[in-house]
């Protein structure tokens, strides 16, 4: 079976008057049907880069993405999108912003409004669906956002750092959130994240960039009792510090420019 997502010996280089940056080289990963996968690394090794590729925003210098076995070729109503702003429109109410995207594909049915409701209500926002976004914390309206991008079904979700604008304790509640509704639903999902311990308690994979060029330097399959966990519980199991401590190990490798134990 194709894997729901796969990126093919990705290669981009961004060439401007002054220089050309060779932001990702021979980056090779599939992600399978209903997994999790984080991608970390310091700033600047391509991890936003790299997840517009996969959106299909970017075409890529050399190699290619598919998406179950497909050729993405442009941004797809398959993929959805979690990003760090809300960008929920001030006018509209709630439950009009988490529609926004069914109106404008035309598919917003007796059927769609239905689902909307009832992800509302899933997500604690139903008796908030008349207000505006103003009326709404950060927290909530990031909620919101996730309404609005699980309406359309996507079978992909591509989260960049949907957290991070928020404070430690909403984050939180958030990450456990998105982790129960993302595996209820069965959906695959692709987080950038800088932060390591949101990255090891979501995931089921992570894969480890490192930059100039950017690459992948190592991957860490996640163990099966901080995958079955919610990422609140998951940080309190025996395994996660010292997993922690792997990771951050890498990390501080690069910052050392040397190279670790990795690849
Ligand atoms: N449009 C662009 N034109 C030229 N260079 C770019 C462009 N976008 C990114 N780069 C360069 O490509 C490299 C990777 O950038 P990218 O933003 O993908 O990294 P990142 O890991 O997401 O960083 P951060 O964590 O800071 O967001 C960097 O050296 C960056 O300066």
């Amino acid at each position: 079976m194709d894997a729901a997502v796969s990126i093919n010996e990705v290669t981009q280089i961004y060439v401007t008057k002054q220089r050309a940056t060779l932001a990702l080289q021979h980056i090779h990963f599939a992600v399978q049907q209903g997994e999790f996968v984080s991608l970390i690394g310091p700033s600047g090794c391509g991890k936003t880069t790299l997840l517009s590729i996969i959106a299909g925003l970017i075409a890529p210098t050399a190699g290619s993405v598919k998406m179950a076995g497909e050729a993405v070729n442009g941004p797809s109503k398959r993929m959805g999108y979690m990003l760090q702003q809300d960008y929920l429109f001030p006018w509209r109410t709630i439950f009009d912003n988490a529609a926004i995207g069914l109106e404008l594909s035309g598919t917003l049915t007796a059927e769609k409004r239905e689902y909307v409701l009832h992800l509302l209500e899933e997500m604690g926002l139903l008796g908030f669906k008349d207000y505006y976004p103003t009326q709404l914390s950060g927290g909530m309206r990031q909620r919101v956002a996730l309404v609005r991008t699980l309406a359309t079904e996507p079978e992909i979700m591509l989260l960049d750092e949907p957290f991070s604008a928020l404070d430690y304790q909403t984050k939180l509640q958030l990450e456990d959130l998105v982790v129960e509704t993302l595996r209820a639903k069965n959906k695959t999902a692709i987080l950038v994240t800088h932060d390591i311990s949101e990255a090891i308690a979501m995931s089921d994979r992570i894969i480890v960039l490192e930059p100039n060029p950017g690459r992948i330097r190592r991957e860490f399959a996640i163990p099966q009792d901080i995958r079955d966990a919610l990422p609140f519980t998951a940080r309190e199991l025996p395994g996660f510090n010292a997993l922690f401590k792997s990771v951050w190990q890498e990390f501080d490798a690069l910052d050392k420019g040397g190279a670790g134990d990795g690849e």
